[in-house]
């Protein structure tokens, strides 16, 4: 017989209760022994700070303990059973290290290594993720050229107006004059057909579907087997990022009660790496038959995949992989740098630009500042396509975006971790420490930027004084070494779409006392809301 099966039921509650005893003990020991003393509400055992904000919700939660207890404060965050501490930062000086361009800075990571980030692949592999400064660093050196390229940030607009006009197909079979959208929904389609479009340089059918699913326009194509393996890719691609945050929860967690799920996401996962590799395989030949009949496959093939494989795996050995310096670029490792932008491209763009819309809807003089802007740089030629060039010129709309991203930034709060012994405000922190960089605060702290709750995008203009110069104070894409390498993209993207669809259509709330809901997990999120479009 086991001992526990052997115990009385008074006796295992004893036992229980004696165990609980010693773990608080053992917690508030070394809560209040613990090295650097920074202040913060008091954590309780098991949930750390969690419960507190459970009524006010997270981000509140966070910006009052930044009221009450300054620029540098901690909170104890619970995985469940086992609590960690973060370390909040609020003020451009305490950034520096941090963010420091320095190869020799010690907060290379972005958080500690997990064993739920290397169930799934990522922790040891491509940027976002990885935990292994060294394989982190050799990711970067592949992806960071082709994500800068200017070929690829050029084909962007391309790529961002094909898929505009594409939409507006579905909107002209729909309706006629005024158009009402459900704005955050069709921008995370629209941002899923981009992504997978620039990365995988394939066509997907997020929007088209949703389309389909309320009048059936593109029917025929449903029985298409490219319609068909497109929406499992969308479907594999949402199940990733739902299992981003699943893989968070301890493992004991995921292998017990959770194990259904575990498994699922672990399958999704699988069928996602395979399917990307197989369309690696096919391009691979694609591009070896191209270079065999002369065509000039840097002019055709664009999409990072290709650009993968022409940079790195093609060589005059057609077929086999090269080496970067000691560093295997196999299809594995292809397969996992693209996974990333996923990652990285898909809800970021995606918020952005339906916060975007939002404040243009709010705010009509800034709306129609940019009508006014995009037809000076078109000459009052509406109907031809955005070029390059005309991107450039289009500094009012990049304000816009800034200042959307000041006001309500898609990071309000950046994480960096310390591989070594460091520190930051006076207080010194041992490795694996966790840190938040709290953007959104900084954004709002009128020392740094004037009369902060006022939406203003001329902050933003050339020459203008009422744009913060602190350094580290405006950071919507990251600094330092692990700064967003997608930040000129994903501008090039939303100036593109804001020219695309303003140079045509005007804009408003359905229901003119439309609220900004906004979400927070680990950026914000842009709640739904409907808006009226018409043709101008
Ligand atoms: C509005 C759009 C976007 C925003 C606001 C955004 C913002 C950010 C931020 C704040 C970070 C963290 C940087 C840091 O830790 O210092 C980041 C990292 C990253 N972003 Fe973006 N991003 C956007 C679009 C994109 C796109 C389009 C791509 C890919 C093409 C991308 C790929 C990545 C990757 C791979 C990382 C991780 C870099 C690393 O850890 O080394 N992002 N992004």
């Amino acid at each position: 017989m086991s001992l526990v099966t052997s115990l009385t039921i008074i006796e295992l509650f004893l036992l229980t209760l004696a165990s609980l005893t010693l773990y608080t003990a053992h917690f508030y020991f070394r809560y209040f022994t613990r090295k650097s003393k920074v202040p913060g509400p008091v954590p309780l055992p098991i949930f750390g700070t969690l419960l507190y904000s459970y009524k006010v919700g997270t981000f509140n939660f966070i910006r009052d303990c930044y009221e009450k207890y300054g620029p540098i404060f901690e909170i104890y965050v619970g995985d469940n059973l086992i609590t960690h501490r973060e370390i909040y930062l609020s003020k451009p000086e305490l950034l520096e290290k941090i963010f420091s361009n320095s190869t020799k800075s010690n907060f290379t990571l972005r958080n500690p290594s997990h064993d739920g980030m290397d169930e799934l692949g990522f922790g040891k592999n491509g940027m976002v993720m990885n935990s292994d400064v060294a394989s982190w660093k050799k990711n970067r050196m592949l992806s960071v050229p082709l994500l800068m390229n200017p070929g690829f940030l050029k084909n962007q607009v391309h790529v961002t107006q094909e898929m505009f006009k594409e939409m507006e197909i579905c909107w002209k079979s729909l309706y006629d004059d005024k158009i009402l959208l459900e704005f955050t929904s069709l921008m995370q389609r629209f941002s899923l057909d981009l992504v997978i479009a620039s990365t995988l340089g394939k066509p997907s059918f997020a929007v088209k579907s949703l389309y389909n699913s309320l009048d059936g326009t593109n029917k025929q194509n449903e029985n298409s087997s490219a319609y068909k393996s497109s929406q499992d890719l969308i479907r594999q691609v949402h199940s990733f990022f739902k299992s981003l945050l699943f893989f968070e929860q301890p493992a004991w967690l995921r292998h017990t009660l959770l194990l259904y799920y575990n498994n699922y996401y672990l399958n999704e996962m699988k069928s996602l790496n395979n399917s990307i590799e197989n369309d690696i395989k096919i391009r691979r030949e694609e591009i070896i038959m191209d270079i065999k009949n002369g065509i000039n496959v840097q002019e055709k093939w664009r999409d990072i995949m290709s650009l993968f494989l022409l940079k790195y795996s093609i060589t005059e050995n057609q077929g086999k992989t090269s080496q970067i310096q000691d560093f295997d670029v196999t299809d594995d490792v292809i397969r996992s740098n693209l996974t990333e932008v996923f990652i990285g491209g898909a809800d970021t763009t995606a918020n952005s630009l339906s916060f975007t819309i939002y404040y243009l809807c709010k705010y009509p003089h800034v709306k129609k500042r940019l009508f006014d802007d995009i037809d000076v740089i078109l000459s009052s030629n509406t109907s031809r396509d955005v070029t390059f060039e005309d991107i450039e010129k289009f500094e009012y709309g990049e304000a816009v975006i800034k200042e959307v991203n000041r006001m309500t930034p898609v990071a309000p709060v950046i994480d960096r971790s310390n591989v070594a012994e460091d520190e930051i405000g006076g207080y010194s922190f041992e490795a694996g420490t966790r840190f938040n960089a709290f953007m959104a605060q900084i954004y709002k702290n009128p020392e740094y930027f004037k009369d902060p709750e006022e939406f203003n995008p001329d902050r933003f203009m050339k020459g203008s004084e009422n744009v913060s110069h602190k350094y580290n104070s405006y950071l919507p894409f990251g600094s330092g070494l692990r700064v967003c390498p997608g930040r000129h993209g994903a501008m090039i993207v939303m100036k593109t779409f804001l020219m695309c669809f303003l140079k045509t259509y005007d804009v408003e709330f359905f229901d003119k006392n439309q609220k900004l809901n906004v979400s927070f997990d680990v950026g914000f999120h842009c709640d739904e809301y409907k808006i009226a479009i018409t043709r101008k």
